[in-house]
């Protein structure tokens, strides 16, 4: 029987270890943290329930524009309320994922692992130390490094956990900042001005470029930055953040330009650094590449035969989607299945602001470089009769395919409920569907996705004039 032994309980960890055991592997998890990871315990599923609380007053203020008489004012925020439920829902999907992977007859157990020398044959050793000090040392076939990243901090802005926090801090919190200043404007820097700013605290975001979410593709990062400005957002610009000093009552956040910018709170969103010191990498001859991260080829092998790594370490896209593919692909790879490399070019994802921006396959960007050649339709939902009915302002569909072919390439939707509008793009670009085959399938009448469908065939109706 193989033994693999897998060190992180994140994504990565937790569904290749389900992967393991469904194959018959003798399978052990170590985990330092909890299972679930960061991303159950401190970063994805915590700030997604917090936006969800959030997202309750976007609906309230909202109300007065269909004829409901509810104010926003007067929908009080509990924040120990709303903390609690973020701690109470990420523990239960801990314990939930943790049944299950007993139940598949995963040994779980806790603690911090490091590669030690003296693996019989092609084998490894695994020591693992608990938290009360003891150690315990695993013989392992196949390894799979999975131990994740932590929040990256700036060394002249330091984390206190009072004024000066990282997003794992927030949820400590007894009252709302008055006014909050949100270092970074990449994801999680978005996602949180738009969560604090629909609680009805003052936030100020500084970003090091020229706009929010410099990454994602230009007209979603436009329409938010226009949403956030009219909620009374302000947004600095080619604002680098050298430092972060406390003040008496607040935080200064000094910026490499010589400007400062003051607020009650600072949340620094910069970025994140993987996990992978501690791990005696050396023992087994495995070295990082200048950010730390472990470099792996696209079924999750390092450099080291038997020693596989996937997730937020590697550093290829850090998704909980993308981590648990790379989990999953690296058990099938060890255990001699039938693989697929892994293809990013068909990863979907999300941002949960309001709007939400979801993306998938090949980006605009992409396509105006000349990287691909494609035809690309946008279309704005102010023409959709369900935006209307809802009373939505904001929003846009994007589709790109093949000139040719008209084989569908990507996509962006901007709009509420955009996490779930860009299944169907997904489903066209992982299956090489067409904008024909969009066009002629049924969509529901009203819907957003009467967008969807309209976008492809205003594409097929331009391969009649080709
Ligand atoms: C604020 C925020 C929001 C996000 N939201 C989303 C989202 O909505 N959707 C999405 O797809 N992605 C989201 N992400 C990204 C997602 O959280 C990560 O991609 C995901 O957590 C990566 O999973 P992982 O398994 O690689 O690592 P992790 O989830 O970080 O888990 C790694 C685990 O390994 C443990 N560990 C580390 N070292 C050791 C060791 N030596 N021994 C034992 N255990 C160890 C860690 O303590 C941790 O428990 C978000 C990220 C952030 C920061
Ligand atoms: N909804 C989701 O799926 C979700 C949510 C959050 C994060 N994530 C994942 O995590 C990844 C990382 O996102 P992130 O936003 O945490 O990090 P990031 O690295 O993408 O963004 C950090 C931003 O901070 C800026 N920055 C760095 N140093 C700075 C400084 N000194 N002053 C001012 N700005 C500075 C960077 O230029 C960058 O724009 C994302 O790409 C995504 O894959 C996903």
């Amino acid at each position: 029987m193989t033994r693999i032994v897998i060190i992180g309980g994140g994504p990565a960890g937790y569904e290749a270890a389900l992967v393991g055991a469904a194959y018959g592997a003798d399978v052990t998890l170590v985990d330092s943290d909890g299972v679930g990871g960061a991303c159950v315990l401190w970063d994805c599923v915590p700030s997604k329930t917090f936006i969800a609380s959030t997202g309750i007053r976007t609906e309230v203020r909202r109300a007065v524009d269909l004829g409901i008489n509810l104010k926003v004012e007067g929908a009080l925020v509990s924040l120990p309320q709303i903390h609690q439920r973020v701690r109470d829902l990420a523990f239960a999907q801990s314990a939930d994922i943790r049944s299950r992977l007993e139940s598949e007859g995963v040994r779980l157990v806790a603690g911090h692992g490091r590669f030690v020398d003296g693996g019989v044959g092609a084998g490894h050793r695994v020591q693992v130390t608990t938290a009360e000090g003891g150690d315990d040392v695993l013989d392992a076939d196949v390894v799979l490094i999975g131990t994740g990243a932590s929040p990256r901090v700036l060394p002249d802005a330091q984390p206190d956990g009072e004024r000066i926090l990282t997003w794992r801090q927030l949820y400590d919190l007894d009252a709302l900042p008055e006014h909050l200043v949100v270092v970074g404007s990449g994801v999680t820097g978005a996602e949180f001005v738009h969560a604090y700013t629909e609680l009805g605290v003052q936030v100020t975001m500084v970003s090091s470029r020229d706009r929010v979410l410099p990454g994602e593709d230009e007209d979603a990062a436009l329409v938010l930055e226009d949403a956030l400005a009219e909620r009374g957002v302000t947004l600095v610009k080619h604002a680098r953040a050298d430092s972060v000093d406390r003040t008496e009552d607040g935080v200064v956040v000094h910026l490499a330009d010589g400007r400062t910018v003051a607020g009650s709170h600072a949340l620094m969103t910069v970025g994140s650094v993987p996990n992978t010191g501690g791990l005696g990498l050396e023992a087994v001859g495995l070295d990082t590449d200048r950010g730390g991260y472990l470099r792996v080829d696209r079924v999750s092998r390092t450099a080291v035969a038997g020693i596989y790594a996937a997730g937020d370490c590697t550093g290829l896209l850090p998704l909980a989607s993308v981590a648990a593919m790379q989990g999953r692909i690296a058990m099938y790879h060890a255990l001699g299945e039938g693989v697929s490399p892994i293809k990013l070019k068909t990863v979907a994802s999300a941002i949960f602001t309001r709007p939400e921006i979801a993306t998938v396959g090949v980006s605009q960007q992409a396509i105006d470089n000349g990287e691909y050649p494609a035809r690309t339709v946008m279309l704005p939902l102010s023409t959709n009769p369900r935006a209307k009915m809802s009373g939505l302002r904001r929003g846009f569909v994007k589709i790109f395919c093949r000139p040719a072919t008209g084989v569908v390439i990507g996509g962006v939707v901007v709009a509420p409920t955009a996490s779930e509008l860009i299944l169907p793009i997904a489903i066209a670009v992982q299956n090489k569907l067409t904008v024909d085959d969009l066009a002629r399938t049924f969509s529901v009448y009203p819907s957003l996705t009467g967008s969807i469908t309209e976008a492809a065939r205003q594409l097929v109706r331009h391969d009649d004039l080709d």
